[in-house]
């Protein structure tokens, strides 16, 4: 489905991402690993079109879309729910959701029902300002605003960073189920065990490069869970 084939990229003159190849398939849970500061979100940048790669190509469902505009990759299917979750905190909750739908262009408004079905802890705050909600509450607007735009591939920055252990449980079951549905999901995640637990393959990174990728037994390994390891 995601092809991040070579790709370099970086903010002026610092070079952030070397050579970076990294593959998501639909139905699956591709982890990004590695320590604070590598370039994982960098690479996510990339992909949603946020940042401009400077070689190498990044391809969707066989189509290059290494030039295209964040908008555009929206429509064609990217769901991104960034790190510190990018919603809109003057706007409410449905207000949030509403918004992110109808720019996808994607979905019908039956989608923000079935985003409602996976986190019903939203349906009791829909009127509330998002930047009034908790951390957890935030969280989930952000995957379910991703979620509304009928994504083939949802990009997750972190998304169990800083939230309780209860809430973070039903985020994995989110992610477990949206895979399941047939979706690719590419989970940038720094804690080992929740990795484990949702990944089916991992790539870890290390000051901009690929150092590791292989299915998720492949963590096991003591050399990888090194190169994670604060
Ligand atoms: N907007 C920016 N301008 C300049 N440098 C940046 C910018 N954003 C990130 N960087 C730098 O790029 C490098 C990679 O950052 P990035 O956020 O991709 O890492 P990360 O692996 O996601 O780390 P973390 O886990 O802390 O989020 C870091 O050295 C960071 O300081």
């Amino acid at each position: 489905m995601l092809e991040v084939d070579g790709v370099c990229a970086g903010y002026g003159r610092a070079q952030v991402l070397f050579d970076v190849s990294v593959r998501a398939e639909s139905g699956a849970v591709t982890c990004v690993m590695g320590r604070n500061g590598v370039g994982k979100t960098t690479l996510l940048n990339t992909v949603a079109g946020l940042l401009p790669a400077t070689a190498g190509r990044v391809v969707l469902d066989g189509a290059d879309i290494t030039r295209a505009r964040p908008h555009r990759r929206v429509r064609d299917g990217i769901g991104y729910a960034p790190q510190g979750h990018g919603t809109f905190a003057p706007m409410t909750v449905a207000e949030n959701i509403s918004v992110a739908r109808e720019a996808a262009g994607r979905a019908g408004p039956e989608a923000v029902e079935e985003a409602l079905e996976l986190f019903p802890r939203l349906r009791p705050l829909l009127d509330r300002r998002a930047g009034f909600l908790s951390g957890g509450q935030a969280q989930q607007l952000a995957i379910a605003r991703a979620l509304v735009t009928a994504p083939k591939l949802l990009v997750l920055d972190e998304p169990t960073e800083g939230i309780q252990p209860s809430i973070v449980a039903e985020i994995e079951e989110v992610i477990r189920t949206v895979a399941e549905r047939g979706v690719a999901v590419l989970l940038v995640e720094q804690y080992m065990d929740v990795a484990l637990r949702l990944a089916d393959e991992v790539a870890v990174i290390d000051a901009g490069r690929v150092v590791h990728s292989g299915p998720r037994t492949s963590l096991e390994d003591g050399e990888a869970q090194k190169l994670i390891a604060i």
